[in-house]
């Protein structure tokens, strides 16, 4: 493999495993896009909640998601932007009030078929990409070159979550941002256990460090089972760092 070959990797996990911050970085090193399908789905709803919509309302949150004009930036060099229409929402998609109802649409058998759709779209329009969220190994991409499951225990992700938030939740909230919000997300998608072909990778025990080299160990060795070169190396991906979907991909 060299920095020119299609590369896509899939990388899915719970909730605080690691995935945003470790496949952000192993995009970097692999001179790859990068695609957080949990900001896709954060955005469309609070899209959703600004339009007024009732969340619970399954087809019309399913027929809003079309026009909703949601992007996600994909260079893992630059800081992430995601707009609605426009305006940009990459602080207020991760706010509790969105966090607390997100899974209302990752629940919603529908919206999910569009995201994926408009998922796959992303990824086909790069040569090089890592994407994660929930379903990418199984659903998305189930075809991509490496399958990664991220795991880490429930102490460590409460840990890690907690840190990241700067010590400002009580162990409640934490958990209802953490186990809690896994338990409702994994009604319709198993992100627990490793399907058929998908490594597990359990960061428990690994620093941050250790957990992108292990990822990229995986990458080298699959793409190596394909009969390429391992190349681990920064090249900046030749797409525009902002990606908007397709409206035309959309059911
Ligand atoms: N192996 C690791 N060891 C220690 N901290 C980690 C490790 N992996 C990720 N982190 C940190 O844990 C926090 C949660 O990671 P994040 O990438 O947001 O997880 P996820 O996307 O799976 O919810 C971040 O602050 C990140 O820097
Ligand atoms: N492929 C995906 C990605 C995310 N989701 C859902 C699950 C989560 O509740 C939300 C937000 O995902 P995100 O990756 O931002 O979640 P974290 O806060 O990092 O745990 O979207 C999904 O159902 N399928």
């Amino acid at each position: 493999m060299n920095t020119t070959d299609r590369l896509v990797v899939a990388v899915d996990g719970p909730s605080g495993s690691g995935k945003s911050s470790v496949s952000r970085e192993a995009a970097r090193r692999l001179g790859a896009a990068y695609l957080d399908t949990g900001a896709m789905y954060r955005a469309v709803t609070l899209a959703c909640l600004d339009a007024g919509l009732d969340l619970t309302d399954q087809d019309a949150v399913a027929a809003f998601i079309p026009g909703s004009e949601v992007t996600v930036s994909t260079d893992p060099a630059q800081p992430q932007v995601v707009r609605i229409a426009g305006r940009e929402v990459t602080e207020a998609i991760r706010e509790p009030f969105v966090s607390e109802r997100v899974s209302a649409v990752a629940t919603n058998p529908r919206a999910r078929e569009i995201l994926v759709g408009l998922q796959r779209d992303v990824i086909a329009s790069h040569r090089r990409i890592v994407a994660e969220g929930r379903d990418i190994t199984t659903v998305v991409a189930p075809d991509a070159d490496a399958r990664v499951l991220l795991t880490a225990s429930e102490e460590a992700r409460l840990r890690r979550r907690g840190l990241q938030l700067g010590g400002t939740q009580s162990e409640e909230s934490l958990a209802a941002q953490v186990t809690g919000r896994d338990r409702k997300d994994s009604a319709l998608v198993n992100f627990t256990t490793a399907a058929d072909g998908v490594v597990t990778l359990d960061s428990s025990d690994l620093d941050f460090e250790q957990t992108i080299q292990a990822l990229l160990d995986i990458v080298a060795a699959a793409v190596q089972g394909e009969g390429q070169a391992p190349q681990a190396q920064p090249q900046e991906d030749q797409h525009e760092p902002e990606q908007r979907e397709p409206r035309q991909a959309q059911a």
